[in-house]
């Protein structure tokens, strides 16, 4: 990490948001204002709110995301959404390749990547998801897997400054699981190494965040792993306390 990229606790609320929401995400922009000088904090809302999230986080330190984007500028894509039009919303990262969206939607490496130049095109930065399945994982295939995600998903214009890699084992996902410290300092090792080889000295501090049932319970041992430079966090995002216990781990660390 650099000091203008300080880690990284992002929040992905997936389908789950009404207006009524717009109060947590009202006390979470609050909150955050206590951590922004150790960490900066993220809230990935639904698309339907995505402009009232950024009106309200403006002047604030919470930045505002999108969940997924088209790779296209714009056109005949009934029911898509464009990197521009998330940045026109005011939002200013947007999350790519998240596992529910390769499995559910049969995403493809090359779909992310394609995704990710098209959002840094329109001044996002992109929050690139990785991980291996349960499967993957007990046939010791998981840095294969990762190797190779990181190698398709992450186009050639990436940057410290615009693209963040994300690694959630998929079978951590909203399942209270984890992997153990040691492995998840393996897999983050290794994609650090994989990113420094490709990138070179952007590689080196190209920020790599966990996921996967993160919770204030856990989130300090978590956070405390070499090479793991922040979270993105799903079931504790949807209530500011949760959230907030989260974002302000980096002040005990
Ligand atoms: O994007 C967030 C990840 O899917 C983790 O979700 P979770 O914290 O509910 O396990």
């Amino acid at each position: 990490m650099t000091p203008e990229n300080k880690p990284l606790i992002a929040g992905n609320w997936k389908m789950n948001g009404l207006q009524s929401s717009l109060e947590t995400l009202t006390a979470i922009a609050e909150g955050v204002s206590a951590f922004a000088a150790k960490t900066d904090t993220l809230i990935c809302p639904p698309a339907t709110l995505l402009r009232a999230a950024a009106v309200i986080s403006a002047g604030t330190a919470l930045r505002i995301g999108g969940q997924d984007c088209h790779a296209a500028v714009n056109g005949a894509y009934t029911g898509e959404i464009s990197a521009e039009m998330i940045a026109d919303a005011g939002a200013t990262f947007v999350i790519l390749g998240h596992s529910e969206r390769r499995t559910l939607q049969n995403e493809t490496n090359g779909e992310v990547s394609y995704k990710a130049a098209a959002a840094h095109t329109a001044g996002l930065t992109t929050i690139v998801c990785l991980g291996e399945t349960e499967a993957e994982r007990k046939c010791g295939q998981t840095l294969d897997v990762l190797g190779r995600q990181l190698e398709e998903s992450v186009p050639d214009g990436a940057t410290s400054g615009n693209t963040v890699i994300a690694y959630e084992p998929v079978w951590a996902i909203g399942t209270g699981l984890t992997p153990t410290t040691a492995d998840i300092r393996e897999a983050h090792a290794f994609m650090r190494a994989a990113l420094e080889a490709r990138f070179g000295a952007e590689g080196k501090t190209m920020r790599i965040l966990y996921g996967g049932s993160v919770k204030a319970s856990n989130a300090a041992e978590l956070m405390a792993i070499d090479n793991v430079d922040g979270a993105l966090i799903g079931g504790a995002s949807l209530k500011a306390d949760d959230f907030l216990a989260i974002a302000g781990i980096y002040e005990a660390i």
